[in-house]
């Protein structure tokens, strides 16, 4: 009786390494490679929900995570998501506009467009590290390749939970279960992989 298994004896006489396509051989310069530590771990029942923690000690600038956006039209952001719990998830993302061609009245308006924010979901692991004011974990977004940047901003221990800043407290939707004011430094760690040199 024939394997109804993909990895079954019959469907790997199947395969002909001829068939293959180029991107299965050798990854085309456009790829982006999806960097992920393979040193986390998911914990579930934090007093943050679900949290991300380090299993052994890494050092600053490691790469944790690459993940993929999808970008919200602004339409959609507002009569549907930001009233779900997506809305809890979501970054802002600068609406890219192509720049205008001509000085008209429209084309002025594209240019104040451009510089207009909707909401990305992140993919992956993005999505799940938690806020802190003091923040181990700096992230970028890269606009042109549609994905946010997760590295270590400095040493972190074994057990050590990692989290990203969301900005100050004005800017959250809850109470930040360890919020300590001499460490609210939140803002400037938005997008600061340039900054820090990682
Ligand atoms: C992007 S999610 C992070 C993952 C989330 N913990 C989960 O289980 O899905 C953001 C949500 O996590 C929770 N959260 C993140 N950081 C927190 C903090 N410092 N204090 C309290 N809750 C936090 C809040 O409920 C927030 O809306």
């Amino acid at each position: 009786m024939p394997s109804a298994s993909p990895s079954g004896p019959e469907a790997s006489t199947d395969v002909n390494p001829e068939a293959q396509t180029p991107y299965q051989k050798v990854p085309p310069k456009r790829a982006i490679p999806l960097e992920r530590c393979q040193y986390l771990y998911l914990l579930p029942d934090t007093p943050k929900g679900r949290g991300v923690f380090a299993s052994q000690p890494l050092k600053r600038g490691t790469h944790l995570e690459t993940s993929p956006v999808l970008i919200l039209p602004p339409s959609e952001v507002t009569t549907h998501t930001s009233k779900t719990l997506l809305n809890h998830y979501t970054y802002n993302w600068p609406l890219q506009v192509s720049p205008p061609t001509t000085t008209s009245p429209d084309a002025v308006m594209s240019r104040v467009a451009g510089s207009q924010v909707t909401q990305a979901i992140i993919f992956g692991l993005g999505s799940l590290f938690n806020h802190s004011s003091n923040p181990n974990v700096v992230w970028t977004r890269d606009l042109e390749r549609e994905c946010v940047v997760y590295k270590t901003l400095r040493d972190i221990a074994e057990g050590e939970e990692l989290c990203i800043s969301y900005g100050g407290p004005g800017r959250l939707t809850f109470v930040d279960v360890d919020y300590d004011p001499r460490e609210a430094e939140a803002e400037s760690w938005e997008d600061g992989l340039g900054k820090l040199g990682l």
